[in-house]
């Protein structure tokens, strides 16, 4: 192990990293609440405000994947739809796997300009999570209770809301609804065989209701969806914890996109996608192709929506399957590089906040009084427990027991 690997696992590191995030969180989260009274004046100045701000906690994590762990990030997709990637508003549909999926989502996103702003369908235990959840709060994430009769006009109106966002975003659904374990996914697919569905070897079986209210409510103000599939090599199941170690990963991303030939048997759908290149791609010259999925594809009917998603993810599963045949997925490489941003931001706050906290040490330690030191140790072990306890919430072994009841099957 070398000197750089040995000082990034010792525990004074990662807790001088805790320290910085949440020192800084909580004050970025105080810089939100102090944006209220703006939304009042004017919404579209406080939520560009609110993006940047969110932009100065997520990067921080982003920052530790990219540059304190090294992780590296491919990307799999058709370089024609790449120039489409952060310049438009997008639905991502992405598989539950790993423990850090959602953070390999934020390098992505980091890396296409749409950090700040982007959104995702979350389960509301997380909006109480400090620094994170809070800062989610004011940048309009979408949470829901995992209860559609509750769930179906609360989501539908936060969708409505994402209507006239100023910025460009992505916004991340997980069908699956939870992370897969083994019992979570035997239970699902006693769903899908009691609902006559082909068995998926790589993912639960996805709820359909969230990705139909998300097309339904974002028809006309997001033009895609980006049908993603994340993978580790040499089968790793990365964790927070191994990457404030320094641990380096290797993710590689497919964002699949469809191809059609259809000159022949001219319909509705083909019509959509003939007038999806004329808009978008402007390239009517080779066969009628469509690159990733524009919205326009996705039918309106509820059972027709659920019955695509479906398939989808059967196809989503044959990916999978591809992947560990072959080590990699299919289609051209065209990695995004990384950008110094993230980079910039996390140094801008551990030089602040180092600073500060060398200034207090010192008076600390002049003080001599131990009354004071041992306050100051309590605070450092309630600091360290709390950040404990929020890397907790991003592990699986400590999930929610979402789909892990067996459900009364219908086997009509
Ligand atoms: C690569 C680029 C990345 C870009 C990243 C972009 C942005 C990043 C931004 C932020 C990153 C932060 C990430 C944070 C992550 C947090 C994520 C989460 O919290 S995931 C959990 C919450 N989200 C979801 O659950 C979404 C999916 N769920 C749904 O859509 C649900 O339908 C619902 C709307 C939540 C409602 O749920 P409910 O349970 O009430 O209803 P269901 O429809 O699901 O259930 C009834 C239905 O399901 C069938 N059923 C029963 N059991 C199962 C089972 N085990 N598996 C599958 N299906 C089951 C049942 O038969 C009913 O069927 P039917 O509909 O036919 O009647
Ligand atoms: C700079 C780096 C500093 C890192 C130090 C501290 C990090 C603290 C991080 C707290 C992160 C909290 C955000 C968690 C997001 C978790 C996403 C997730 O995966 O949620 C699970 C749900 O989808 C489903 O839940 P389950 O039903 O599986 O249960």
């Amino acid at each position: 192990m070398g000197l750089v690997q040995l000082l990034k696992s010792q525990f004074l590191s990662q807790l001088i990293i805790c320290y910085v995030f949440l020192v800084s969180g909580l004050i970025v989260n105080l810089l939100q609440l102090c944006t209220l009274p703006l939304w009042l004046v004017s919404k579209q100045l406080a939520r560009r405000i609110n993006i940047r701000l969110g932009y100065c906690i997520s990067s921080q994590m982003v920052a530790a994947l990219e540059w304190w762990s090294g992780t590296e990030c491919t990307l799999y997709t058709d370089p024609k739809s790449y120039p489409l990637y952060g310049n438009e508003n997008a639905i991502v549909v992405l598989n539950h796997s790993f423990e850090i999926d959602f953070l390999c989502g934020w390098t992505f996103c980091e890396r296409f300009g749409v950090l700040g702003s982007s959104k995702v369908l979350a389960k509301k235990e997380l909006s109480y999570v400090p620094v994170i959840g809070w800062m989610w709060y004011f940048l309009e994430i979408v949470f829901c209770k995992r209860k559609w009769e509750e769930d179906r006009r609360t989501v539908a109106q936060s969708l409505q809301n994402l209507r006239d966002y100023p910025e460009n975003y992505w916004f991340l659904l997980y069908c699956e609804g939870t992370r897969l374990t083994p019992k979570k996914h035997q239970i699902s697919m006693q769903v899908a065989e009691s609902k006559g569905l082909p068995k998926l070897k790589y993912h639960l079986l996805p709820r359909t209701k969230g990705f139909w209210v998300t097309v339904q409510n974002l028809r006309g103000a997001a033009a895609a969806v980006y049908d993603s599939t994340l993978n580790f090599r040499n089968n790793e199941m990365p964790t927070l914890l191994g990457i404030l170690n320094g641990k380096k990963y290797h993710a590689d991303l497919y964002v699949r996109y469809k191809e059609m030939f259809c000159y022949d048997n001219f319909n509705n759908i083909t019509l959509s996608v003939f007038w999806c290149n004329l808009l978008y791609l402007r390239d009517l010259t080779s066969p009628l192709t469509c690159r990733r999925i524009p919205l326009e594809l996705i039918p309106e009917d509820e059972a027709e929506c659920a019955a695509w998603l479906h398939k989808l993810y059967q196809e989503k599963d044959s990916f999978q399957e591809h992947y560990t045949q072959t080590g990699r997925f299919p289609g051209p490489i065209v990695s995004p590089p990384r950008r110094p941003w993230a980079l910039i931001n996390w140094l801008f706050w551990c030089c602040l906040l180092l600073y500060l906290l060398g200034l207090l040490l010192t008076q600390l330690i002049s003080s001599g009084s131990m009354l004071t030191i041992l306050a100051s140790l309590a605070f450092c072990s309630t600091v360290s427990l709390g950040v404990r306890w929020m890397i907790g919430q991003t592990e699986i072994d400590r999930g929610s027991s979402y789909g892990n009841k067996e459900v009364p099957l219908n086997n009509n």
